[in-house]
């Protein structure tokens, strides 16, 4: 057995709009060298936890997690194509030991991975299908959201089941650092807006196209000063990457949806699936973790980061 860890921020917009050619050649450079990495490790199991955007969980059924043991791409963003390479049976023994571990896990035979899930395995792995990937869904976008403390108890549980696996591992947090998109916000938005938050599953063409349009104005706008989104926060940012390399994950016992909202932003929620990725290695032994890269890029709206690690257990 062996784990390795890899959290990355994700933006969907990488394709659609474009900050300095310095800063995105860095942040491309910076991904192509993870995924140099990813394919000399040549993983036999990816496990991803990943957020979704209201492209494929949606409030008529808002699980807290949720386990794909067959998953297919949102189709959001263009990013990605089909279904997932998701090992069924084995999806389903991490159910089984994480709800004998007392995490409550809903699991899904029909999960749609939107970005959350698609951009890291394009850019890390080549492709969607390209490595044997449990998808792990960690709500960060619909409030109420589990608290982080539970996303630490999710990472642990699925860690002590990989402990024991033969497989040589990855581990993938996907998200997450200081950004405020434009996501509508139930309880705020005009009803017919409400009714895409519960039901919005597989929209027109036209619909996505529009959708899509709104989040790059906001990243045109932040990229000028301009525009309703919060800043993003670097302090925020890299105290968060500090706390996952040095390994004391204690602070997420107690850290609040309101903490991250006043500095990470709407979007700072899917901090969760860093969490449960560290922990989940965590969960197999020590480890040794670096920062591979940070920069707040604003026309990407994403305090944009990565962080590696190999487990020290043998
Ligand atoms: O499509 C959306 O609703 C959100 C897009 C987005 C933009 C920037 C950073 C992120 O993490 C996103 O999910
Ligand atoms: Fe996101």
């Amino acid at each position: 057995m062996s784990i390795k860890l890899i959290c990355v921020s994700h933006s969907p917009m990488m394709d659609f709009i474009h900050p300095a050619p310095e800063v995105e050649a860095a942040a491309r450079g910076a991904f192509a060298e993870l995924a140099q990495e990813v394919a000399a490790y040549d993983p036999e199991l990816i496990v991803l936890f990943a957020p979704d955007h209201f492209n494929g969980f949606f409030y008529d059924l808002m699980p807290p997690f949720c386990i794909g043991l067959r998953a297919k791409c949102a189709g959001d963003w263009d990013i990605g194509e089909g279904p997932l390479n998701v090992p069924e049976a084995l999806a389903l023994d991490l159910v089984k030991a994480v709800q004998a571990e007392d995490v409550d896990i809903a699991y899904s035979y029909r999960m749609q991975a939107d970005h959350g899930f698609t951009q890291p395995l394009e850019l890390l792995a080549g492709s969607v299908a390209r490595y044997p990937t449990i998808p792990i869904f960690i709500n960060g976008a619909a409030k109420p959201f589990p608290p982080c403390r539970r996303a630490l108890k999710l990472g642990e549980a699925v860690g002590r089941f990989l402990a024991g696996r033969p497989e040589r591992i990855l581990v993938v947090g996907s998200g997450g650092l200081s950004h405020d998109p434009p996501t509508p916000q139930f309880g705020s938005v005009p009803p017919e807006v409400e009714e895409f938050l519960i039901a919005g599953r597989n929209p027109s063409p036209e619909a996505r196209r529009a959708r899509q349009e709104r989040v790059v104005e906001n990243g045109r706008l932040l990229a000028r000063g301009q525009g309703s989104s919060q800043p993003l926060d670097p302090d925020w940012d890299l105290g968060l990457i500090n706390t996952f390399v040095t390994g004391d994950l204690t602070r997420f016992q107690t850290m609040t949806d309101e903490e991250i909202r006043a500095q990470g932003g709407r979007g700072g929620q899917e901090i969760r699936a860093w969490i449960a990725a560290f922990a989940c290695l965590k969960a197999a032994g020590t480890y040794q973790a670096r920062t591979r890269y940070y920069h707040p890029i604003d026309a990407w709206i994403a305090g944009m980061g990565m962080v590696s690690a190999d487990s020290l257990a043998s």
